[in-house]
């Protein structure tokens, strides 16, 4: 079935916690945490201490999306603050077999997700250890871009990755996702869409969440 993720680098922050219900009673599926640390990415936005103050009023899955270099150092603390699913970038660690174990010893789904410029074939080697594989579809650091259009085709080389290697992962597209460009990611195989801008820009977020989940088609 087809999810959606709504980002909160987008939310009115000084509002955070009701922001959260207004997407939660949107039927948004997980919420999608960005964590940028200035190095990775030529952006900061928020860490721990966000995570531990909103997890215990959201009762939906948490998608900790870590844009943080060497995110090996911070696993066992998102874990620890609430998150349930831990994505890390593939450009990001030397060692992405082991942090991918470290991620699920802490109890919490392990994602990989990959920039505009890297391979979906740079994770043959690891996809039997991947719970979520996240095709960014802008370069990571902001949100309100535009989807680059080239990032569609990888969506259908991870599903076929995932397919050939008999894996039932899911596979999240994230960035520039709207109600134009979310049924061509559908239609190549992702099936989690974050979606910031086109959420929290607008002011019925219930309408936002099911005009993106029309588009996307019905899976
Ligand atoms: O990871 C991200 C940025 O690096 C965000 O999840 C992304 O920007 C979502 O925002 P938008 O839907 O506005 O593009
Ligand atoms: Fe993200």
């Amino acid at each position: 079935m087809n999810k959606i993720a709504p980002s909160i680098l987008a939310a009115d922050f000084g509002q955070l916690k009701n922001e959260l219900k207004d997407v939660e009673a949107a039927g948004a599926d997980y919420i999608h945490f960005d964590v940028m640390d200035g190095a990775f990415v030529p952006n900061i936005s928020f860490g721990l201490p966000v995570l531990q103050s909103i997890a215990p009023s959201i009762s939906i899955p948490i998608d900790v999306h870590l844009m943080i270099d060497a995110p090996e150092r911070y696993i066992d603390a998102y874990a620890t603050a609430g998150a349930d699913i831990i994505t890390i970038h593939q450009e990001a660690t030397n060692h992405l077999h082991s942090a991918l174990q470290q991620i699920k010893n802490a109890g919490c789904k392990a994602g990989v997700a990959i920039n505009p410029a890297t391979p979906v074939h740079t994770l043959d080697a690891i996809i039997q250890d991947i719970d979520l594989l996240l095709i960014m579809t802008i370069n990571p650091g902001f949100g309100g871009q535009s989807l680059i259009r080239e990032t569609v085709k990888k969506i259908a080389q991870a599903n076929d990755l995932a397919t050939r290697a008999n894996r039932q992962i899911e596979i999240e597209v994230d960035g520039g996702i709207t109600k134009e460009t979310i049924a061509d990611c559908a239609a190549a195989g992702a099936n989690v869409f974050v979606a910031g801008s086109a959420i929290f820009q607008s002011s019925d977020r219930k309408k936002a969440v099911e005009e993106l989940r029309l588009a996307a088609g019905s899976k």
